[in-house]
């Protein structure tokens, strides 16, 4: 059966949307630059068969000039020309995959192109001896070399000058095993092997997540983030098409995964210490980062960044850092980065949505130097939650950090909190929003054993009219005579007024805090503090 009909047969609605832009792209391609213009790049691994026989396809139904459901399944077979098809031969290949490039065009009748250099020079090569104007790829979304990259690219700067052209960006793991399953097209055996992305032999495993033996979840001999042994000749494993969580598809890729530094700090919670580094003395460190241009610009106040500071300490984490963040994958990702490293957990929010300028995922994924990858689990909540209404693309917020990313579902929320690692994503806007996620969130650490709350703090807050210049000496002595507890001076502002309803009098006097885990140390630390002074020089604000 031709594959228009296999597809049109196949009951498949979600993949029928997908084909049909797909084979829009193939038939503008077309129609610009003709078929004796453009090449396609074949590398006989699953996402460029997809992409061949979507080109079978889309040449013979544009040579007919006949719309496809018109035309007859005669035509739609038979291509007059032949698809300039372009392989990159290397070494490091494996040769199941090479045989299947050379088998498949020849059963294919494919005008093969064979290139032994590398991508670049061999472009340039091929430029001047039989120049293109287009070159059809089988990139997808998430793929590593896909950032930045639209369905029409024109190659980067410093290349040769064609367009890329990526019919099936846009397409999941799980589409492109429900195309050649329901085409029946041959693919690589290495995919009926637990082999679900293919690089070179030197980089490539199959995938942990598809091993049959028992004993497979006690050592690394199959592909995993850390797994560096090569996989044991007596294990098995399930074929690719059963891979059920698309994140994992480049699980059984070596060295796309993450930075030491993370996993020193997971490997202490491998541990058993799941209390992380600061933990180790008593002190659980979280960082806090707000992402919004908006706020930045004083358009917005960092509401939601001082809620979650409340919400931390008051189950007794320090917040070591909180810090807002433009719209910026790069600034994000360096962020990230530092944070995620030295704190034992990191609360991130704004910047997670359907818009353009919605790249805290992004830069969330570039930090642990994994891909962003389409999320079909998400894609459904989005769906359930958004409906029709969904505001810009919402495939986009459903693009998550490649194995690094658990989903942390809770009945009351209608979107689960995404956790990267010791990174955790709310996606709520408004306090309630927020607050209801916080709530989800810490019923989940509670129930997975993420991370604790801890003994609650106690604090005394004292004010007075007295100058700095008397408070500073007495300040720094108990200070280190109290290296238990925090002791810190502020004035009060206009904005503490306003929130509080204070007394504009008060404005600009001096509030000293102390704060500490043990309610007699705070206790013992404010007497001593006000018996150092005349009596009523302090009044006592707040405990708590
Ligand atoms: C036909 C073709 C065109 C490419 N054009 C570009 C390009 O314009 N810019 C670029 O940075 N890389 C380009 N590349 C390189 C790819 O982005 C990528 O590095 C390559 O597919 C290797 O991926 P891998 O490292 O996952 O095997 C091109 C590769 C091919 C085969
Ligand atoms: N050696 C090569 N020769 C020609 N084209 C290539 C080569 N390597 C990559 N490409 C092009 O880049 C695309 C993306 O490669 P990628 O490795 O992501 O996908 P794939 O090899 O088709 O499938 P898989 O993800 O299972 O390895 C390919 O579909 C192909 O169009
Ligand atoms: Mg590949």
């Amino acid at each position: 059966m031709d594959i228009w009909n296999s597809v049109a047969e196949c009951g498949d609605k979600r993949l029928q949307a997908k084909f049909k832009l797909s084979m829009n792209v193939i038939d503008r391609t077309l129609s610009l630059y003709g078929c004796e213009e453009v090449a396609f790049s074949f590398n006989g691994g699953k996402d460029s068969t997809v992409l061949l026989h979507l080109l079978r396809a889309g040449y013979a139904v544009a040579e007919s000039q006949i719309a496809p459901p018109a035309c007859t399944e005669d035509v739609r077979s038979r291509t007059q020309h032949r698809i300039r098809t372009i392989y990159f031969e290397s070494p490091d290949v494996f040769p199941e995959i090479d045989s299947f490039t050379l088998d498949t065009a020849k059963a294919y009748d494919l005008e093969l192109e064979l290139i032994r250099l590398d991508f670049k020079s061999g472009l340039v090569e091929l430029q001047k001896k039989r120049p293109m104007k287009a070159v059809f790829l089988g990139t997808r979304i998430g793929d590593p070399n896909a950032v930045g990259q639209e369905q029409f690219s024109p190659s980067s700067a410093g290349w040769p000058a064609f367009m890329r052209v990526n019919p099936i960006l846009d397409w999941s793991y799980r589409d492109v095993w429900a195309f050649l399953l329901a085409c029946e097209v041959p693919y690589c055996s290495l995919y009926d092997q637990g082999y679900t992305s293919i690089g070179s032999i030197h980089d490539t495993l199959p995938n942990a997540a598809l091993c049959i033996s028992d004993s497979s979840s006690d050592d690394n001999s199959a592909g995993t983030a850390e797994g560096k042994k090569l996989p044991a000749p007596d294990r098995k494993f399930r074929p690719a098409y059963l891979l059920r969580d698309g994140r994992l598809e480049r699980a059984g890729r070596l060295k796309n995964f993450a930075s030491v530094k993370v996993k020193s700090r997971d490997s202490l919670r491998e541990n058993g210490d799941i209390n992380g580094l600061n933990g180790m003395n008593g002190l659980f460190a979280a960082a806090i980062l707000v992402v919004g241009d908006e706020i930045l610009r004083g358009d917005v106040d960092d509401i939601l960044g001082m809620h979650l500071s409340k919400e931390l300490y008051s189950i007794g984490w320090t917040v070591t850092r909180r810090a807002v963040l433009p719209n910026d994958i790069d600034a994000i990702s360096e962020e990230v980065e530092h944070r995620a490293s030295d704190c034992d957990i990191v609360i991130m929010t704004g910047g997670v949505g359907t818009m353009h300028c919605d790249v805290t995922l992004a830069g969330v994924a570039k930090a642990f130097g994994a891909r962003l990858a389409p999320d079909e689990e998400l894609e459904e909540d989005l769906r359930q939650h958004y409906g029709e209404n969904c505001p810009g693309d919402e495939n986009k917020m459903a693009r998550l950090p490649e194995g690094i990313t658990e989903l942390l579902h809770h009945k009351d929320a209608a979107v689960p909190v995404i956790k990267c690692r010791n990174v955790y994503v709310l996606s709520g806007v408004t306090t309630s929003e927020l607050a209801l996620q916080w709530r989800c969130l810490l019923e989940s650490a509670k129930e997975k054993d993420l991370f604790h709350v801890q003994q609650p703090f106690t604090s005394i807050r004292l004010r007075t009219s007295l100058p700095e210049v008397e408070l500073a000496g007495p300040l720094a002595r108990f200070d280190s005579e109290f290296p238990d507890l925090t002791i810190g001076c502020y004035r009060e502002s206009c904005q503490f007024q306003a929130i509080k309803g204070g007394d504009s009098r008060n404005q600009g006097q001096l509030i000293i805090s102390v704060v500490g885990k043990e309610p007699s140390r705070v206790n013992s630390a404010a007497k001593t503090l006000a018996n150092a002074f005349p009596e009523g020089v302090f009044s006592e604000m707040s405990k708590g």
